[in-house]
């Protein structure tokens, strides 16, 4: 796969119809799907009917299952909305900016991977440490994975809405999140707002901060 010979991208069925090729086999080039995800300019009317929002929380909107190669997913945060610091549960995360414009902020991995049942009484807070900050703005695309780190991703704006499209190598259901003071370690299961357009009946585990709740819909 040549990234000089990549075809043009010229709407989201066409980078959806790529992406079923390139994940066909079983490597993944990161770099041919990051041209690929690059050479995609964003249309509002692509993708308009995936954008279901909520008002307390970033949503995760299911665009395509990738033949359970890939998840392609549309994610919706409102003004000021954040996700907590996690992994990608050993996938290949691409994240490619819609509308608006989001900051992604990077962490080590805790030491101990977070892990607090072998911690001392005075190690039971240890802050994360923050690896790098980057604005994401209209068409950008990030790359990260597990071995590169942990990340949050913040919609600094206090009025304007943002829309980022997520591509998924496996897919995966659960993943980590880790408390910024403490460094702690939760597994925690993630759902789908929507899914190919309609509202599904989810049972949504929201995180925040040290505890998990648990809200049906
Ligand atoms: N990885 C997060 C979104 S982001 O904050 O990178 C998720 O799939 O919900
Ligand atoms: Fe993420």
């Amino acid at each position: 796969m040549d990234v000089t010979k990549a075809p043009q991208i010229a709407s989201l069925d066409d980078l959806i119809r790529e992406l079923y090729t390139v994940f066909d086999g079983d490597e993944v080039n990161v770099e041919y799907v990051h041209h690929l995800m690059s050479s995609y300019k964003s249309n509002p009317l692509d993708w308009k009917k995936y954008a279901k929002s909520d008002r307390y929380r970033y949503t995760r909107n299911l665009i395509d299952a990738g033949n359970d190669k890939f998840n392609l997913m549309l994610l919706c945060w409102g003004a000021s909305h954040t996700s907590t610091i996690h992994d990608h549960a050993d996938a290949h995360c691409f994240m490619k900016q819609l509308a608006g414009s989001l900051h992604e902020v990077r962490f080590e991995w805790p030491a101990d991977g977070g892990d607090m049942s072998a911690r001392t009484e005075e190690e039971q807070s240890r802050l994360m440490v923050e690896t790098d900050r980057s604005t994401m703005k209209v068409n950008d695309v990030c790359y990260i994975n597990d071995t590169l780190g942990l990340h949050r991703v913040e919609n600094a704006s206090h009025s304007e809405g943002a829309v980022s499209l997520h591509l998924y190598c496996p897919p995966f259901s659960s993943c980590s999140m880790f408390d910024e003071r403490s460094s702690k370690r939760t597994k925690c299961p993630i759902t789908f707002w929507s899914k190919f357009g309609e509202r599904v009946d989810c049972i949504c585990y929201w995180y925040y901060g040290s505890q998990t709740s648990r809200n049906t819909y």
